[in-house]
């Protein structure tokens, strides 16, 4: 159990992380589990695994065992973090986990979540998939309220909020609930206290959160950012908690409330476009089905005359297979991922992220050789992936390479909890598609119309959130924040 960190030299304001050429276009995974008769740490563990592809920073578990915490968390992987003298050693009846890709603080283990937290009630753990907007405000007004900030995330601040409110003499929920007025920005959390464990998401539900059951009597509950979280421990997907809403699960079950007059979903377009698992299921189907069917309206969209048509794996194959399905071009593997390369590269100059992407995918010669291809992926955001892929398959003997991409151009930076780059880092924030079609060297490039993408959900388009194809963001940025991340009007227009 460590829980001994503490921050000693990183300045605040911790603004939204800026300009890091090493991150990758990622979130967090959270995870909680009630269930006094299960080992509820190892459950946790196995969530985790399951969600690792949403932050590979940091990995933390909480157990509480009466008013008892038992926390570990540290730096690296799931796998890395925890081993069974570890978990063994975390007794408890409910359990709160998380897997980080930090925005808003830096990658250190300070930072690492679960954030605990001492209440007049006990102790609570949070764990946060999200970001806030409104951090210099609220750290401000806990600063005032003289509480003792150890780290520079705005998962703790949120924590702190909650400490506060119930230290002045309100319930957990009512303490919960208070805080959440105060926060501005994207928060899925999973909250676990002596007394109950609770899941919430904001009035918007950005992030995801599901409910899930074991089948177990009397029933127990499962929170997992997505729903690959349940399947791995055999849970049942229940539902999802709303947008705006708290669930309070207990021994006596699971109690709801809905905390916010006026919720207004608008879920991350980009969680289904690449960023949950395809076999999460997301607005009612696995988000493969949904990225096969943008595959096909890509098609329909941008027909090419070609032979072949591959995708970049992981995320960009089933959109390749819809693509293949509708024009009729036989599908293939052209690329071959090696499996033990994350999910991306976690490297800290531009020479070593394209020495990751050569690591991590490599042509298929006999495949390509003489060959007309199409290459699908999900997205293009600093241009990185795609221009090396495309030397990469004219190496292998492509005759003509036509890029497809099954989201349109990301244009705008995300400040709700993936960590896509500062805007000047985006290629089609100063580009046009023929312009990048030139840099990447592809003889035809084109992407899927904003209008097709949300079609394709088969919900209101009013539902979503596609600030990083539009710069419509749903939720108010003030001003600092936008300039950490935007590129000035002046030096844009
Ligand atoms: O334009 P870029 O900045 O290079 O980023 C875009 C690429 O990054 C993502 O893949 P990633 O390798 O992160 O994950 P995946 O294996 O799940 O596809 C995405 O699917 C694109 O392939
Ligand atoms: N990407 C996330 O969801 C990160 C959560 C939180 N903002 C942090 O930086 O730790
Ligand atoms: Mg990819």
């Amino acid at each position: 159990m460590i829980p001994n960190h503490s921050l000693d030299s990183e300045e605040y304001p911790a603004q939204i992380n800026q300009n890091r050429p090493d991150k990758p276009e990622e979130a967090c995974g959270v995870f909680g589990i009630y269930a006094p008769e299960e080992d509820v740490a190892k459950l946790t563990y196995f969530g985790l695994y399951a969600l690792q592809h949403r932050g590979q920073e940091s990995a933390g578990i909480a157990t509480f065992e009466g008013k008892q915490v038992h926390l570990h968390k540290e730096m690296g992987l799931v796998s890395q973090v925890f081993n069974e003298t570890i978990l063994h050693q975390m007794t408890g009846t409910l359990a709160v986990g998380h897997t980080r890709y930090s925005t808003t603080g830096s990658s250190r283990v300070v930072n690492a979540q679960p954030a605990v937290v001492d209440t007049r009630l006990g102790k609570l753990a949070l764990a946060h998939n999200g970001n806030l907007v409104n951090t210099t405000r609220l750290r401000e007004e806990l600063l005032k309220r003289d509480c003792n900030l150890i780290t520079t995330t705005d998962s703790e601040m949120i924590a702190h909020a909650i400490a506060e409110e119930i230290n002045e003499g309100h319930d957990w929920l009512e303490g919960a609930i208070r805080a959440f007025h105060q926060c501005q920005g994207a928060f899925s959390l999973v909250i676990g206290t002596p007394d109950g464990m609770m899941g919430a998401r904001d009035p918007n539900g950005i992030r995801p959160l599901v409910i899930g059951t074991l089948p177990s009597d009397p029933v127990r509950y499962v929170l997992a950012s997505e729903t690959c979280g349940l399947d791995i421990i055999g849970a049942e997907y229940l539902r999802d908690v709303e947008p705006g809403e708290l669930v309070w699960i207990t021994e006596a079950g699971l109690a709801s409330f809905h905390w916010t007059k006026q919720p207004q979903p608008k879920l991350c377009i980009f969680e289904m476009i690449y960023f949950a698992r395809p076999d999460s299921i997301m607005s009612g189907e696995t988000l493969y089905s949904y990225r096969m069917r943008i595959g096909r309206i890509l098609a329909a969209e941008s027909a090419v005359d070609a032979d072949l048509v591959i995708g970049v794996p992981d995320s960009g194959v089933p959109a390749a297979i819809g693509f293949s399905q509708a024009s009729g071009i036989p599908y293939a593997e052209g690329l071959i991922k090696n499996r033990y390369v994350g999910r991306t590269f976690i490297q800290p100059t531009q020479k070593m992220r394209e020495t990751g992407i050569r690591m991590k995918l490599n042509p298929l010669k006999d495949v390509l050789y003489g060959k007309r291809v199409v290459i699908v992926d999900d997205s293009i955001v600093r241009g990185t992936t795609s221009r090396k892929i495309v030397k990469a398959l004219r190496d292998a003997g492509a005759t003509e390479v036509h890029m497809r991409i099954s989201s349109p151009p990301v244009t705008h930076p995300c400040f709700y909890g993936i960590d896509t780059d500062n805007q000047e880092q985006l290629i089609a924030a100063t580009k046009s598609v023929t312009e990048i079609a030139k840099q990447i060297d592809v003889d035809s490039l084109a992407y899927l119309s904003w209008e097709g993408m949300l079609k394709a959900t088969g919900e209101d388009p009013q539902n979503f959130c596609s600030a990083c194809f539009t710069g419509n963001y749903p939720v108010t940025v003030p001003e600092p924040v936008k300039r950490s991340k935007l590129i000035l009007e002046k030096a844009f227009s």
